[in-house]
């Protein structure tokens, strides 16, 4: 099969509006009789086997972000005397905050190399660095051999957390993308989940920590393997003209779709996804560094993935996710790591309820649920910890009451539905920011949304013991409700709603506003449209296999 390559920049994209209003590019199927959709009607309605199997060995990638930024705090406790001495509280900082240096570095270059070399190659470098990260570690004797393991594997961190997301994206189905997205955060809030039990099952045992890096060598190297023999995106494979094995892609992730419809499929992605101009590497990156800020639906979509992002981190739940340990044994618990689980049980709980909601709430609405949740229970713990009379310093607590009281209880349950609240909304939709961007910038919005993911990371894991120490656990929560009445009012006034609509529509939603209205239109368009094409897709099967029978 062979289509021609249009030549058509996304910045000079015809973006029209439709009777109702709707900013809707001439780009875009219009009519309910979407390709799209019918691709996925082919396949059940469902998305076929293949993308789900791409998706799962995509979430590896997560799975590794949530693995080596959680085993971390146990294994700092277990190493004990293994580098010669004690660890001071300074080369803990050094050794936990080494990963997310090292994720913030890659993260920068991991989105531009995706765009200009492909998404596979980099997730295979993610895994290599994974393995050698966690190989150097294992085998360290002295700290600086630990931190330079600790950024190796920092680096896979980085890329690992910007191309999942972005590799899922463009496989996935409009209607099920949210969904697919959110298994990759599975994978984060699971593996940060198996980090803690596994810690805290070694945690005794001598040389324990090792056992717990090593088996971090294993999920990369499974998916090093496997994306051996994975496809590129469709979408990549047009960017870069490969319009044949874009299309032999399409057939195997849409099984039973005619050639006819493949064809059309491919028409739709080339008129937006061509490639940047330039003649080398560099010109090429620059000109989509160009491109992301003076285009205006692309510096929106840039604008609301980094807010979104810099929300996730500075709202606080990491800290709560790093240090849950001293604050619960602060107030008095004293199986402190047990209860730690707890707020890694929860955040992964909570991600599985995001799954079931996402695509069919929208991540606009579940993020205006979420968030005055979030706020609501800061406030309670803010108001708790004035009355439990506790005290940090130096890093470590000063406890005035020894025991738990009333108020001990309100912490964790305010703790609690803080992690539950986060992980349905704000915890996973940031990491759909790919589909705020066109294909030519894709990669680069996703490096500086990711960066800001791993900056506001890092700011908040070095600064907490500090806030508690001179601002008082009360100011810090407060601080954090504060942070989350801000969020709020930015995802009310700047985030459109994105969900069930096809990646090449999100650019003309972003065209000439934020067009929150319009957004919540055509996603419930879009919505009814899928809804109607399953009953009618229904109706039709059981039609024939009553006919059948
Ligand atoms: O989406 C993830 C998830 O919520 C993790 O639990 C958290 O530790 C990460 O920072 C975040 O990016």
């Amino acid at each position: 099969m062979s289509v021609e390559l249009k030549e058509h920049r996304s910045s000079t994209a015809d973006i029209s509006t439709t009777s109702e209003g709707l900013p809707i590019s001439n780009i875009i199927p219009k009519n309910d009789e979407d390709d799209a959709s019918m691709l996925m009607a082919f396949n059940n309605a469902k998305p076929s086997l293949l993308v789900i199997c791409l998706t799962v060995l995509a979430s590896i990638s997560g799975f590794m972000f949530g693995y080596d930024t959680g085993y971390i705090s146990s294994a700092l406790v277990s190493i004990g005397k293994d580098f010669g001495s004690e660890l001071t509280y300074g080369q803990q900082e050094f050794i936990t905050a080494a990963t997310s240096l090292g994720a913030l570095i890659s993260a920068i270059f991991a989105g531009i190399c995706a765009d200009l070399f492909g998404r596979k190659p980099v997730v295979m470098t993610s895994n290599v660095l994974f393995v050698v990260g966690a190989a150097i570690q294992c085998g360290a004797h002295t700290v600086w051999t630990m931190i330079a393991g600790r950024l190796v594997m920092g680096f896979g961190v980085g890329i690992g957390s910007l191309i999942a997301p972005l590799y899922i994206s463009e496989l996935a189905p409009s209607r099920f993308r949210g969904r697919l997205v959110v298994i990759n955060c599975l994978g984060i809030t699971g593996g940060q989940l198996i980090a803690y039990g596994v810690g805290a099952g070694l945690d005794q045992v001598h040389n324990g920590w090792r056992v717990v890096v090593g088996l971090s060598m294993i999920p990369p190297a499974i998916q090093l393997v496997a994306f051996f023999f994975l496809p590129e995106t469709p979408r990549y494979l047009i960017s870069k003209g490969k319009t044949e094995k874009a299309a032999g892609v399409i057939s195997r992730t849409h099984p039973g779709a005619s050639q006819a419809l493949i064809e059309t499929k491919i028409g739709e992605f080339m008129q937006l996804n061509n490639e940047l101009p330039g003649s080398n590497v560099f010109s090429r990156t620059w000109e989509g560094i160009k491109e992301i800020h003076r285009v205006p639906s692309n510096f929106r979509a840039l604008v609301i993935a980094c807010a979104l992002q810099g929300i996730q981190q500075f709202t606080g739940f990491n800290s709560l996710m790093y240090f849950s340990s001293t604050i619960f044994q602060a107030i008095g618990f004293d199986n402190s790591t047990a209860v730690s689980v707890i707020v890694a049980g929860t955040n992964f709980v909570f991600t599985l309820v995001a799954f079931f909601v996402i695509d069919r709430v929208g991540r606009r609405r579940i993020l205006l649920i979420g968030i005055p949740g979030m706020m609501i229970s800061l406030i309670v713990c803010a108001i708790s910890f004035h009355y439990i009379k506790i005290e940090f310093k130096d890093g470590s607590a000063v406890l005035r009451d020894t025991k738990i009281t009333g108020w001990g209880i309100v912490v964790i349950v305010g703790m609690v539905c803080f992690v539950a609240t986060y992980a349905v909304g704000i915890g996973n939709v940031p990491w759909q920011q790919c589909e705020l961007f066109p294909q030519s910038v894709r990669g680069i919005g996703a490096s500086y949304a990711t960066a800001t993911n791993w900056s506001g990371s890092l700011v908040i894991s070095a600064t907490f013991l500090t806030m508690l120490e001179n601002i008082t656990p009360t100011g810090t929560f407060a601080f954090f409700a504060g942070l989350c009445l801000v969020a709020y009012v930015f995802v009310f006034f700047c985030y459109p709603e994105l969900s069930n609509m096809e990646l090449e529509e999100t650019q003309a939603v972003l065209t000439g506003g934020f067009n929150i209205k319009q957004s919540k239109k055509l996603a419930s368009a879009r919505r009814r449209q899928h809804a109607k094409e399953l009953a009618e897709y229904l109706e039709k099967n059981t039609e024939e296999l009553v006919d059948k029978v």
